[in-house]
């Protein structure tokens, strides 16, 4: 095991590159199994959890020639192997091994996912659409079993928007007989992404990136080239962590309009944002003004980037509040940044955090952007180390963190725990 260690206090400056978008490629990667020739991913981030469903890919099957940011998926020998602890047990996006497998196979046993538990992440509304397509799903020692003789379209209203259950629906469906549409569908730009994939694949959605999406099924899906959308959550943490050093950093390789929520939010706390074509400059300034930050779903401030704010919050000049309307309870890294001397408390679904000090301290983060909170206070605090164990849940979703870090001017390395 590893833990992470920070001198802080100095601010970020340069560029950094931000990679594909890990909750597209952990949803292309099942998507691609879906087809009956080889698909290529290209801006594929180099992430723990792309390393876990290349294992799974590999256990049912599939032929995967993972090469830095590319991937070649051939899914023609892909068997649908019952998966029912292992592998799917370690990350959240296992469910769409549900989806994926339903539509190709029409059959599908999987546990139920692991992941970042924050809080408890029900997925009834995946089993909810799975069963309106036409399929039986009962729970067997912990594992779903998904049957269907025949996928047939149907008219599914989410009750919660869920990125996880749009994207499970539209995997299944682009291979059900008839027309599904997905009222209520969650609008990230990850599912404008899969189902580009699926289109150039063969697949037959429109209306993605909207509340309603139609999807009409096809008889077979095949191999294509598909280059992922950046990580619009991993270019929200560098934006925050240039504001929160008080440095001056070009986030490259993003696309601007997905991050205009977090892009708002700094520059009314008084950080200066320069917009180009792909990329943002953040300026950080000596003073901040205290605001108010809702977590909502797309096009709102994403609910990933609460935690790597609150500890940006913890540098202004009063009280602010962060209220969280996905998860209600996503605060475990509050108890973490407590040890760093943060005034924050918890009230039902809201952070309160009042401006002050931090200093370094030995924490521990419980889950990824717990974790990007952390790293982002150890970058702020201005003399000692801070030492972050937990470090495999920030792999999970940052790759390349200490290069990059080091790059900007952080003192920032891994050393055995
Ligand atoms: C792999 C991936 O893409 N993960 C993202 C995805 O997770 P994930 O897709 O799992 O999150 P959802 O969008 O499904 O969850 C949104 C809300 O709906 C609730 N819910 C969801 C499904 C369901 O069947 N029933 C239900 O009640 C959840 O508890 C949560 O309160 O979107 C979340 C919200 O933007 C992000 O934090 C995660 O980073
Ligand atoms: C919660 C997250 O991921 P997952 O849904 O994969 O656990 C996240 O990316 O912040």
């Amino acid at each position: 095991m590893e833990k992470l260690m920070i001198a802080g206090g100095r601010p970020l400056r340069g560029t950094v590159q931000i990679s594909g978008a890990k909750n597209s490629a952990i949803a292309l990667i099942p998507a691609a199994i879906l087809s009956e020739s080889a698909v290529t991913l290209d801006n594929l981030p180099e992430l723990s959890d792309v390393a876990i469903y290349t294992e799974i890919l590999e256990e049912l099957g599939a032929t995967v020639d993972w090469n830095h940011d590319r991937m070649v998926i051939d899914p023609s020998r892909l068997i649908s192997r019952p998966m029912p602890n292992g592998n799917v047990k370690k990350l959240r996006a296992s469910y769409y091994l549900m989806g994926a497998l339903l539509g190709r196979f029409r059959e599908a046993t999987i546990g139920m996912p692991g992941g970042c538990n924050f809080e408890p992440r029900p997925i009834d509304q995946h089993i909810k659409g799975f069963e309106a397509l036409g399929a039986s799903v009962t729970n067997e020692n912990g594992a779903l079993h998904i049957k269907a003789k025949e996928l047939h379209g149907a008219k599914i209203y989410l009750d919660v928007v869920s990125v996880g259950a749009t994207i499970n629906i539209m995997l299944a469906a682009s291979r059900a007989k008839g027309v599904t549409t997905i009222e209520n569908a969650a609008k990230e730009p990850e599912i404008i992404d899969v189902a580009t994939l699926l289109n150039s694949m063969g697949a037959k959605i429109k209306g993605a990136g909207t509340e309603t999406i139609r999807i009409e099924g096809v008889d077979a899906l095949y191999g294509c080239r598909h280059s992922i959308i950046p990580d619009r959550i991993q270019a929200g943490t560098y934006m925050i962590a240039a504001a929160a050093t008080r440095g001056d950093v070009i986030v490259d390789n993003v696309i601007p309009k997905h991050l205009e929520a977090i892009t708002a939010k700094l520059q009314e706390m008084g950080v200066h944002i320069y917009e180009m074509d792909e990329s943002i400059r953040v300026v950080g300034q000596t003073d901040y003004e205290s605001v108010d930050v809702k977590a909502l779903v797309y096009p709102g401030f994403a609910t990933d980037l609460q935690s790597p704010m609150s500890s940006l919050l913890t540098q202004t000049k009063g009280v602010s509040i962060l209220t969280d309307y996905v998860y209600s309870n996503r605060f475990k890294h509050i108890p973490e940044l407590h040890r760093m001397g943060a005034r924050i408390k918890v009230e039902g679904r809201s952070a309160i955090i009042e401006g002050g000090p931090l200093t370094a301290a030995k924490v521990k983060a419980t889950d990824l952007r717990a974790g990007a909170a952390l790293v982002i206070a150890g970058l702020i605090v201005p003399d000692g180390i801070t030492e972050i164990t937990g470090v495999e849940y920030i792999d999970r979703g940052y790759d390349h963190l200490v290069t990059n870090l080091s790059n900007l001017g952080a003192e920032v390395w891994r050393q055995h725990e």
